[in-house]
């Protein structure tokens, strides 16, 4: 017995060690040859004669990056960097006359050979006249909330068919119908501001805004999502569906680097990723079978209303008739889900920092801000308090605040945020357009993630007059005047086939917003009480303001959830 445990440990120790030993040297193995794969790429493009940045067998671009980024806090958000190399392209191509359409970027490991458009043509080519497939990390990054069984994961037909049969639910026609019903959870969002305000007209303690815009925007795609009666049904269960999927939201990873490797491979951020999903299943499964059921009975008295769910019914329901594969009601259930779930994703954090930027800008802004009150004066109604029974009476209001709407824009040029990423293609290459210097250059895109990011577009001073001032009035102006946008020039919701499906309801839900706010409450940045409330000493700034993108792997949040305090402008008597 002794002799036999003696052997047995001698052979596991061993065994164990030579195991543990080859797997390292695999790893590092995998790890230098994708290295010498990934910087060779550049070394090929710089010897056919590319415009590549000076580039570091050990480093790629990695120390470039470094030096541009030096100035920025260390939190700033990644969609500073393209804008960043687009300042500084004259030093980083020394040997360009003209500004390279493309930028070859070389972060690895930290990214995925990037490709980043540089200019507005190039964007077009890539997102437009052809729509590059998404790529394969963003389909990751959704697979935990979603299984991909959503519409921003799916391609080709199947996408084209959901994106079709979704589309009418999210129509201006549609999203104008809804107001008095999304109006609810707008007011409920005014009460919470309201109730920070402090006593008869002074301001109230400092808090993080984008808390309350967070809760509205949530709140919102339940709404819209479910309509009020079958979301009445999930009222018990909204908060922890909120949170399993704002938590799940919090851990994706998009790009899996040496840096975040093991948090990303780690057993507790697999099982808090794998119980949201089930809680999702469970939360939301019970009321979508009772609405799949409803609408299936025949000669039940329910009828399709023109809410996304009974869209998703609907659709489904034809598959199942047709006698397509996958139409089982547990299909039919993870399917919404992935559905409610990519909405929530893409719509959340995006509009609820949206609605923080514009107060922000607003309030630094006075001006416009009295023309945007004299505007709501004009349409909503003299009386503020006044302001949600005259929008449900006439919804349509809503859609002429064109002052308002140019201010919007305006803001979201100013501080965009997510782009896209697209999968280079083999065979496919972007064509150097008319007058860039690089006319007819074919551009190789295979093995790069095609990076189009709205900051390269927005802060383009050859795009935009005046690019560094707040005009919405550039929104406004005739087409023939010099500050009229570029065609295709403002991208915050991205252009071509896979824009945004939600851009009607997030523009509709920031002036729904600004209609009850901006008359009634004065907010504003409070920085230095917040500083002395959280004993902040390091204050950093981008641009001289202290409001800036922040995060990683999610869009963009305004630094510290952007600290406001509140005071109501006609204290209550
Ligand atoms: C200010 C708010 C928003 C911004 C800035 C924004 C921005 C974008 C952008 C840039 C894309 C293209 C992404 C890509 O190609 O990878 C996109 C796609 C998408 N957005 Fe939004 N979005 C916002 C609000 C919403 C809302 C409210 C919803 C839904 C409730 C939504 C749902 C979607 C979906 C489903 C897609 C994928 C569409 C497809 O692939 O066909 N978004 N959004």
């Amino acid at each position: 017995m002794a002799i036999l445990a003696i052997d047995s440990d001698t052979f596991s120790g061993r065994h164990v060690a030579w195991a543990a030993g080859l797997l390292l040297a695999t790893v590092v193995v995998h790890f230098l040859h994708r290295g010498y794969q990934v910087r060779s790429m550049y070394r090929t493009l710089q010897n056919q004669g590319f415009p590549v940045m000076e580039h570091s067998w050990v480093l790629g671009h990695l120390k470039i990056v470094g030096k541009l980024l030096q100035d920025m806090p260390s939190d700033a958000h990644g969609n500073y960097l393209p804008m960043l190399i687009l300042e500084n392209w004259r030093t980083l191509y020394p040997n360009c006359t003209q500004r390279p359409p493309v930028v070859y970027l070389d972060m690895w490991p930290f990214a995925q050979p990037l490709l980043l458009p540089m200019t507005l043509p190039v964007a077009v080519q890539v997102t437009q006249e052809r729509s590059l497939i998404k790529a394969l990390e963003q389909k990751d990054i959704l697979h935990p909330l979603t299984r991909n069984r959503d519409i921003s994961s799916m391609e080709g037909a199947e996408w084209k068919l959901w994106r079709k049969r979704l589309n009418p639910g999210f129509s201006i026609q549609t999203i104008t119908g809804r107001i008095p019903d999304l109006m609810d959870e707008v007011e409920k969002f005014y009460a919470a501001l309201e109730s920070r305000a402090g006593p008869n007209g002074t301001w109230g303690a400092v808090f993080p805004l984008e808390t309350e815009t967070i809760k509205l925007a949530l709140s919102i795609i339940f709404r819209f999502f479910f309509g009020p009666r079958v979301q009445a049904r999930l009222a018990d269960k909204q908060a922890e569906l909120e949170n399993a999927v704002v938590d799940s939201v919090k851990r994706m990873i998009f790009f899996i680097h040496i840096g975040n490797f093991l948090t990303y491979w780690g057993p507790w951020r697999r099982f808090k990723l794998w119980r949201n999903y089930r809680t999702m299943m469970s939360g939301f499964g019970p009321v979508l079978e009772q609405r799949l059921t409803e609408l299936t009975q025949q000669g039940g008295d329910e009828k399709r209303t023109d809410t996304l769910v009974d869209a998703i019914v609907e659709g489904f329901q034809v598959d199942r008739e047709n006698g397509e594969p996958n139409t089982s009601d547990d299909d039919f259930i993870e399917l919404a889900v992935g559905q409610i779930g990519t909405f929530i994703f893409a719509g959340h954090d995006t509009t609820a920092s949206a609605i923080c930027w514009v107060l922000h800008l607003l309030a630094q802004h006075p001006d416009v801000l009295a023309r945007m009150r004299a505007e709501h004066d004009a349409v909503l109604g003299p009386d503020p308090a006044q302001v949600a029974a005259a929008i449900r009476a006439n919804p349509h209001l809503i859609n002429t605040l064109t002052y308002t709407n140019a201010v919007i824009k305006e803001t979201t040029r100013v501080n965009p945020n997510v782009g896209t990423m697209r999968r280079g293609e083999p065979g496919y290459f972007i064509t150097g357009p008319q007058g860039s210097g690089y006319e007819g250059m074919q551009f190789p895109t295979y093995g790069f993630v095609v990076w189009s990011n709205p900051f390269s577009y927005h802060r383009d001073p050859e795009l935009w007059p005046r690019v560094h001032e707040f005009l919405p009035e550039r929104f406004l102006v005739a087409d023939n005047d010099p500050l009229h946008p570029q065609k295709d020039a403002w991208r915050f919701f991205e252009m071509g086939p896979r824009n945004c499906i939600g851009q009607y309801l997030a523009l509709t839900e920031i002036k729904l917003a600004l209609a009850i706010i901006v008359r009634q409450l004065d907010i504003e940045c409070a920085w230095d009480e917040w500083d002395r409330k959280t004993g902040n000493k390091k204050a950093r700034s981008v641009w001289q303001d202290r409001a800036y993108h922040v995060g990683t792997d999610s869009p963009p949040h305004v630094k510290d959830g952007m600290p406001v305090h509140i005071r109501l402008r006609q204290p209550k008597q």
